[in-house]
């Protein structure tokens, strides 16, 4: 099964969440048009502070974060998928520190890393992971796929 979303430049965003036990605990996501930085959240021990979800806090630094550029995809599953929250911020920039020898390139305001930062291809986003500056976001298409559970475990058992 697959959804289409489109993100205008100017609200691009997507509240953390999980993707829930309804489809098997893997997702690919194809991103399409505009790059994006998309963001996995863990929640926190006990209330102090963070965004609150269905009753438990988000710590708001996220754990990992990657830089998605067009006709990228990126596969969660595991913790990511089943105990982590993703989202993507509604901005309509992205500000990086550059990257040295020694310190990733980081997103700017929230201090965490670009974990993909040596996968990145396009030449801009290259120069930005080791310049440091601003990626502008433009109208962004994502695919999401993924497998109904119910229909996964069918498969699994026709398999047998
Ligand atoms: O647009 C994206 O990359 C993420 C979409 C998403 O998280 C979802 O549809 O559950
Ligand atoms: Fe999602």
């Amino acid at each position: 099964m697959s959804l289409a979303l489109i993100y205008r430049p100017d609200i691009q965003g997507i509240m953390p969440h999980e993707d829930g036990p309804a489809y098997f605990p893997v997702v690919a996501t194809i991103s399409l048009g505009s790059h994006c930085v998309f963001h996995y959240y863990q929640y926190k021990e006990g209330a102090d502070g963070g965004t609150v979800t269905g009753g438990r806090s988000i710590d708001p630094k996220p754990i990992l974060s990657v830089l998605l550029e067009p006709r990228s995809v990126v596969i969660s599953e595991h913790a990511l998928y089943s105990s982590h929250l993703h989202a993507i911020r509604e901005i309509e920039e992205d500000i990086i520190t550059a990257g040295n020898a020694t310190t990733p390139p980081m997103v700017a305001d929230l201090g965490v890393p670009i974990a993909n930062w040596d996968k990145v291809t396009e030449p801009d986003a290259v120069r930005i992971m080791f310049e440091g500056g601003v990626l502008k976001r433009s109208t962004r298409y994502s695919l999401t796929c993924r497998d109904v559970e119910k229909v996964a475990q069918l498969k699994a058992f026709m398999k047998r």
